[in-house]
């Protein structure tokens, strides 16, 4: 089987190596590019097609962030004759996009994964928030992929508003690129198409009404659409499927994502290091190797805020990220604890039944 089609899928040597690895069951390899249930999409070098897990997965797996995601590789058998595939185990990610469960559960939830970049999307009318945008940054960093920052709707600010805007997030130590655009005027539309490589994986997050799907539309409509002959299947766009991997005619792979209003920063622990690396790389010159930050003498993050050289601001949001993030992590440690020793539990009241 070549692998050449695969790989204009993202496959390479990285994800062949640790399929070598991670799977021991025979079997070909897809990539997910829906999630609906219990059910899957797959694309693979010559279909698409659907696919259940395993009952050995199936029973074998208790967090849901061991479920396949979009845009996972999985092993899946399947002959021609089978309606549906099934998934095996999934390849090792090499970036993923997670996400706190909605209310009080610490369970991480899988956004997607090997996205190789996402673009953080904000509307320059309104909803330009310094806080959040290191919220996301922190959050795209930790799980791998690359960052990018996409101002949407210029054509509702005056100039000086979104320059204002530029220079906020450039004075909060932000080195991400920074992508501006506006879908009435079509300015930075050219700019954003030059940015997307074939073969890579891209994500569009942000709060609800920035402008996402209308940027994913836009990018359908260049490439003269082609969602990978989903539609053909009967499955298309407009299903209740939420998440879905689009290739795009050009190559260029797009995870459309509904509107994120709780995006929670579980493990956010790297990710808070590269957003501040100012403040990391001044830790090296506090005079305590364990300092804090917060009251000790001779601390070099405490002086250069007094000096000016951080703002109180980008400080205070470092202490309260880390805050959060110890405690997510804590309470996601404690909980994985548990569920394990639940899963060893349930084992063990099986074999019982069966006398072994
Ligand atoms: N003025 C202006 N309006 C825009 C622009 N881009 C999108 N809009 C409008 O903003 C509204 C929301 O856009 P969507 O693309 O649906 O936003 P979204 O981020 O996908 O929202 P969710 O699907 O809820 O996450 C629509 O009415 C768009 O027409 C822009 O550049 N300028
Ligand atoms: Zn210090």
């Amino acid at each position: 089987m070549s692998n050449s089609k695969l790989e204009a899928l993202g496959w390479d040597d990285w994800f062949a190596e640790h399929a070598k690895i991670d799977c021991h069951s025979a079997g070909t390899y897809g990539r997910v590019a829906a999630v609906d249930r219990e059910l899957f999409l797959l694309i693979n070098e010559s279909e698409v097609f659907r696919a259940k897990l395993s009952g050995k997965y199936r029973h074998g797996s208790v967090s849901s962030s061991q479920l396949p995601c979009v845009g996972d590789w999985v092993c899946v058998e399947k002959a021609p004759a089978d309606q549906f595939g099934v998934v095996h185990c999934i390849v090792g990610r090499r970036t993923s996009l997670r996400r706190k469960m909605a209310g009080a559960s610490v369970d991480e939830q899988m956004v997607a994964a090997n996205v190789d970049v996402v673009f953080i999307v904000q509307s320059c009318h309104y909803d330009f928030n310094l806080k959040r945008l290191e919220r996301y940054l922190v959050m795209v960093m930790d799980g791998g992929a690359v960052p990018h920052i996409l101002l949407t709707k210029t054509d509702l600010v005056e100039p000086e508003v979104l320059s204002a805007q530029l220079a906020q997030i450039r004075s909060a130590g932000i080195d991400a690129p920074v992508l501006t655009l506006s879908h009435v005027t079509k300015e930075g539309i050219d700019e954003l198409q030059r940015v997307l490589l074939p073969r890579n994986t891209y994500c569009f997050v942000g709060s609800s009404g920035v402008g996402k799907s209308t940027i994913i539309n836009e990018l359908i409509g260049h490439a003269a659409l082609e969602t990978h002959g989903v539609s053909g299947t009967g499955e298309g766009r407009h299903t209740t499927v939420r998440r879905e991997l689009i290739v795009l005619a050009n190559g260029v792979m797009v995870i459309d994502n509904p509107g994120m209003r709780e995006f929670g920063i579980l493990g956010a622990g790297g990710g808070i290091e590269a957003s501040y690396s100012d403040i990391v790389s001044l830790s090296s010159q506090c005079h305590f190797r364990d300092c804090t930050h917060t009251n000790e003498p001779g601390c070099a993050v405490l002086k250069a805020m007094e000096s000016g050289r951080i703002s109180a601001d980008h400080y205070d949001n470092f202490l309260k990220l880390r805050r959060e993030s110890e405690h997510h992590q804590a309470s996601y440690a404690e909980k994985r604890k548990k569920d394990k020793e639940f899963g060893r539990y349930i084992k063990s009241a099986k074999k019982d039944l069966k006398g072994e």
